[in-house]
């Protein structure tokens, strides 16, 4: 590696970075950058420029910086370049051999294009062995800024307070939980969120979040209205609000909402009293929506010089908040505003770079708690929790887990692949399958193979009990509700019964593209469903198309992922004329004209990615042929836990499964450092 300026940009280095642009394994954005630094400063030497590009790939992937380090140890790996069976003339290892981190972070930090302080105005900054472009180093020190401050900052709690938590949440305790012995962690988790501005609450499908959320919701409501009629004030409670970072994820929070309120409104949720029904709201909005997202531009109508109208915010889903969002967000929350995060920290990163959850619940699994955290908690909740004492971070101190699943136990096989997968082992995630009739695999040899179109039209692969559905099923209640002209009813009805009959089941692939992939799958899925009658695919839009948001698009008020099938309504002429009819997250449908939606995507087949915060009651995922960086734990735990009832693997080489569940997915970041 020459630490000298680039001299001749169509040699070298230069020509060979042009040669992985070209091949599309790097961005044209990764070299424009280094090209724009080298113009600035004609100085700037070949590695700090090097450098520059590879920050800015590593950042297309998700990583918010690059770590020195960690791609000096082993480049191609870290970068994944050149991809999987792909041959270069030279590879990244070439690049950099020679070059030690010692002298690399010299030159970085003399060069005039790296800051190696927050404060400067430099493209780049080195935070140790850590490169990042500035923007990101900006909102990663926000954002710990932000979260250490809302942590620290404690609410007074009365002395009745364990006498509360005790009503609210002993109906939810198993006799051992009762009896002091085991910890019961959903009661833990609502006193350590009681106390502060911060809570973050990590939990797998079914282990009782918003179970939690909502006793805890109580509670604070109870509280604050009796701390406001001791001031003579009207008893109005906190102002509340809840988010989601997708409208589907945010449907599924309020539907979950407005079922136990309901429940508890009837006075039939044991601990709750019925009128706490009218101080929850059951509105959930998208974090866009609720930051006041501005169309084409990145910056928000709420931000710190105009902050949110709450004294509450409830996030669910946040693993899927990648590092500037959650900049945003924290900078849009009143100082004194309580913010409670929920979400699943095994789950895939958000799409975005950063891992915010994961970074923050990196201890999760075995906490460190403090001994005055252990003694709050004793007095809080009665559980000694002496056990899971260590020197965790302040930060720490406020993160909870919840490990009990009460939709998934012992007998689901959904749950004990799941866990499994999570637990990284590969010969027990093998040994699960022919134990329970709720998860089964496929091994087709090629896409036209019979199994296949019996899982894409039936929903049936052998081993599975009961009555899996395929996508014949939803085809059907959509034909069923035509009239003779084959138009549907105006009344929602018909469309919601087609849309829930849709969300029975759906196919999800790790890969886009390839046969396998998004792509190849969507064809097939197409082929196999005109075949059977019940598709007319000949034209780009037909009845039963479903299609994905690919964009947000703020005129229509549709999000990216925002899911829609395409039904046929009658015109003034009583003849079928085509609309896509999405579910919005207040619960009403909306219905757009097809021509209309430009950036979307027919959506027989999803990637793993784009499924988070989306259950389906069947969930088949199809992993490809040939090993991909992709093939992950995180990426098979979250494909395996959007199924509800039953979950089929297509796996045409399973012993791709084995290796991805030994493969996890770490993004570079400095922010767990930041926390401490
Ligand atoms: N301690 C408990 N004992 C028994 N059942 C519980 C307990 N906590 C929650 N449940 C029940 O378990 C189911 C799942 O709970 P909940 O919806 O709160 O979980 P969740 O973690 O929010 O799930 P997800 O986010 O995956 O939808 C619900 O039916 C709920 O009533």
């Amino acid at each position: 590696m020459n630490n000298a300026p680039i001299t001749n940009p169509d040699h070298g280095l230069w020509a060979e970075l042009e040669h992985y642009v070209e091949q599309g394994w790097l961005r044209a954005l990764d070299l424009a950058l280094a090209r724009w630094l080298a113009q600035q400063v004609p100085s700037t030497p070949e590695s700090v420029l090097l450098a520059a590009v590879l920050t800015s790939h590593q950042l297309g992937r998700g990583h918010i910086c690059l770590d020195l380090a960690a791609l000096l140890e082993d480049p191609d790996t870290l970068l994944s370049l050149p991809p999987a069976g792909r041959k270069a003339d030279s590879r990244p290892a070439d690049w950099l051999a020679g070059l030690t981190l010692a002298q690399w972070q010299a030159t970085l930090a003399e060069a005039e294009v790296v800051d190696t302080e927050e404060a400067g105005t430099a493209p780049l900054v080195l935070d140790g062995q850590r490169l990042y472009l500035r923007r990101f180093h900006r909102f990663e020190s926000q954002v710990a800024r932000s979260l250490l401050a809302r942590q620290a900052l404690r609410f007074e709690l009365p002395d009745d307070v364990q006498a509360r938590l005790a009503a609210l949440f002993d109906p939810l305790k198993d006799e051992s939980e009762r009896a002091g012995q085991t910890p019961h962690w959903q009661s833990i988790a609502a006193a350590l969120a009681a106390r502060s501005a911060l809570a973050v609450i990590s939990g797998g499908p079914g282990t009782g979040k918003t179970t939690t959320v909502v006793r805890l919701l109580a509670l604070l409501q109870a509280l604050k209205q009796d701390e406001q009629r001791a001031q003579g004030l009207e008893p109005t409670g906190l102002r509340i609000r809840l988010a989601a970072p997708t409208g589907k994820a945010a449907a599924r929070l309020s539907e979950s909402l407005a079922a136990t309120l309901g429940d508890i409104g009837e006075g039939k949720v044991a601990g709750v009293e019925a009128g706490v029904a009218k101080v929850i709201p059951t509105d959930v909005s998208t974090l866009h929506r609720l930051l006041g997202a501005r169309p084409d531009s990145r910056f928000f109508r709420h931000n710190a010089d105009n902050p949110l109208h709450l004294d509450l915010l409830v996030v669910d889903e946040a693993s899927m908040v990648d590092l500037e969002m959650m900049a945003a967000l924290l900078a849009a929350l009143p100082p004194r505003a309580r913010l409670i995060l929920l979400g699943d920290k095994d789950q895939l990163a958000s799409v975005e770079a950063g891992a915010v959850l994961g970074d923050l619940c990196r201890y999760a699994g075995e906490p460190r708690y403090q001994a005055d955290t252990r003694g709050f908690l004793f007095r809080a909740t009665g559980y000694d929790l002496d056990a899971f004492q260590g020197p965790g971070s302040d930060i720490e101190q406020q993160i909870v887990m919840l490990r009990k699943s009460h939709r998934f136990g012992a007998d689901s096989g959904i749950g004990t692949l799941a866990r499994a997968v999570n637990a990284g082992s590969a010969s027990e995630a093998k040994s699960v399958w022919p134990r329970f009739g709720d998860i089964t695999q496929l091994q087709p040899a090629s896409v036209s193979d019979a199994a296949l179109r019996l899982l894409v039209l039936e929903g049936q692969a052998e081993g599975l009990e009961g009555t899996p559905k395929g996508y014949r099923h939803y085809l059907e209640v959509l034909s069923q509700g035509l009239d003779d002209n084959g138009c549907g009813p105006e009344q929602d009805a018909w469309a919601r019964a087609v849309l829930n009959a849709f969300g029975e089941f759906q196919l999800l692939c790790a890969v886009r593209e390839g046969e396998w992939g998004v792509s190849g799958m969507n064809e097939r899925v197409s082929t196999i469903l005109a075949k059977a009658g019940l598709i007319q695919s000949d034209a780009p839009w037909y009845a039963g198309r479903p299609v994905m948001m690919m964009r947000n698009d703020y005129g229509l008020g549709l999000m990216n992922g925002d899911i829609g099938l395409c039904l046929p309504f009658a015109d003034d002429m009583g003849q079928p004329v085509l609309r896509v009819v999405f579910p919005m997250p207040d619960g009403s449908l909306k219905r757009v004209l097809p021509s209309r939606l430009t950036e979307v995507e027919t959506v027989f087949a999803m990637t793993v990615h784009k499924s988070q915060g989306s259950e389906f009651a069947h969930t088949a995922m199809v992993l490809p042929a040939d090993p991909n960086p992709v093939l992950t734990r995180e990426l098979v735990y979250t494909g395996i836990t959007r199924a509800r009832r039953w979950f089929t693997l297509v796996a045409p080489r399973p012993a791709l499964l084995d290796s991805a569940i030994r493969q996890r997915t770490q993004r570079a970041s400095g922010l767990g450092e930041r926390l401490k």
